[in-house]
């Protein structure tokens, strides 16, 4: 289980959250908020991307508590935020193999994750000449291929056509059964939201957890 204890955020004098409290534990967590609260910072934080200025973020296994930095190092972690992080000369076979062998080192997941995401069209084709989904489809290839226990992910479903939200519905909830423990970011009228478990809303620089998505958060938006 991931904790997040006491977690303030801020961006210079904008305070983002205040004393955050969160677990992460073989579900499907929801995160919601309105544009520029605070999801991507949250989650970078988590990642130990940016610096945690306050509170506690770690994991915990076998009573002792480990820290993120250790978690994301021995490879447990994923978070791959956006298809803009690619270098558009690579190709999705280039970065499956990189994942795989840096990850697991298990290749039959590549073909497995190819065949699910109906990438072999594209596979060797440089990531430039992309479109929006499939970016996508190969940023959450590599989540399956990097196979760690706990997967950020940041509004995974970013230019998804409805047959591929579909899929990926089907693609959480199997992670989900095979352990894996889940948070990810969406906007909060997401129809795709319904795969979660839980909520974590992010709203006044508070973070609720809630078993429902409040109805005027899913109405808003
Ligand atoms: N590198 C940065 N420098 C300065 N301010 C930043 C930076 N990154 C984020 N911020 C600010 O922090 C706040 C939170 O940004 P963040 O990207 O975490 O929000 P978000 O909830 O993910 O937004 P969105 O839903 O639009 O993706 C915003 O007000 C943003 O302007």
């Amino acid at each position: 289980m991931i904790i997040i204890k006491d977690v303030d955020l801020a961006f210079g004098n904008d305070v983002l959250l205040r004393s955050g409290q969160m677990r992460i534990d073989q579900q499907i967590y929801g995160l919601v908020a309105t544009n520029g609260s605070g999801k991507t910072t949250l989650l970078r934080t988590i990642a130990g991307l940016l610096p945690l200025k306050s509170g506690e973020i770690y994991l915990t296994a076998d009573q002792t508590n480990e820290r993120l930095p250790t978690l994301v190092k021995k490879k447990n972690l994923f978070y791959f935020e956006t298809g803009e992080w690619f270098d558009g000369n690579l190709t999705a076979a280039d970065y499956l193999k990189f994942v795989a062998k840096q990850w697991q080192g298990n290749s039959q997941l590549i073909d497995e994750a190819v065949d699910f995401w109906e990438m072999r069209p594209f596979l060797s084709r440089p990531i430039r000449k992309y479109s929006l989904g499939m970016k996508q489809k190969t940023v959450l290839a590599l989540y399956y291929v990097a196979n760690t226990p706990y997967w950020l992910m940041d509004e995974p479903t970013l230019g998804l056509d409805l047959d591929s939200q579909a899929r990926f519905i089907s693609f959480m909830k199997a992670a989900k059964q095979r352990g894996t423990s889940i948070l990810f970011s969406s906007h909060q009228n997401d129809s795709l939201l319904s795969v979660a478990d839980t909520f974590y809303i992010l709203d006044k620089q508070q973070l609720v957890a809630s078993a429902e998505l409040p109805r005027e958060w899913g109405e808003r938006g």
